[in-house]
């Protein structure tokens, strides 16, 4: 995919910034929020932060749970490619996991590049937070699993 309309849309979209703010969320400390409704299937915003290597990501995975940064901003767009929105993001590193969310990441290729592009899932009314589902693996060792707090009626009880 990355048609020649989604690479339009894509720099129509970074031009013209869809109408989402962040603030304070019920699901985890920030989230990003539709200041306007949004249609379905609607393009929302990029997942915007550096292009990095698998090295060096597992790297800077390290240092930044040493840093007490938590889970980290990163983004695998594929086995060799991470985005890390940690010290140059956009806003859509702030948008929460939900078991039931109102949007999807999907990886488009535009220009041979692989880039994340949040879609919406179904028609958005202004003032809900957007949320996808972050797809994390099914984490083998319990202590590592973290509870998810999405409140969905569907809710997995997990993120990983
Ligand atoms: N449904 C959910 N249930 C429980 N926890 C959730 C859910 N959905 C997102 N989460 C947390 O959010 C991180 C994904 N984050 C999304 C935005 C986050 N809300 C933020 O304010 O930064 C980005 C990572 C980077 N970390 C920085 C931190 C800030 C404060 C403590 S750690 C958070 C995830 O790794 C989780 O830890």
């Amino acid at each position: 995919i990355g048609t020649e309309s989604e690479l339009l849309s894509l720099n129509q979209l970074n031009k013209r910034k869809k109408p989402v703010m962040f603030a304070r969320s019920a699901i985890h400390n920030w989230g990003l929020y539709a200041l306007d409704s949004i249609a379905a299937k609607e393009m929302i915003i990029e997942y915007v932060g550096e292009r990095i290597r698998q090295p060096v990501a597992e790297m800077r995975e390290k240092r930044y749970l040493k840093n007490g940064i938590g889970s980290s901003y990163l983004f695998r767009v594929d086995e060799n490619t991470v985005i890390d929105a940690t010290k140059k993001g956009g806003i859509a590193r702030f948008i929460n996991h939900c078991c039931d969310p109102n949007c999807t990441a999907k990886i488009i290729k535009v220009g041979g590049r692989r880039r994340i592009v949040i879609y919406a899932l179904r028609d958005i009314a202004a003032s809900e937070e957007l949320t996808y589902d972050y797809k994390f693996e099914r984490e083998k060792d319990d202590e590592e699993r973290l509870p998810c707090l999405c409140g969905a009626p569907n809710c997995k009880g997990f993120l990983n």
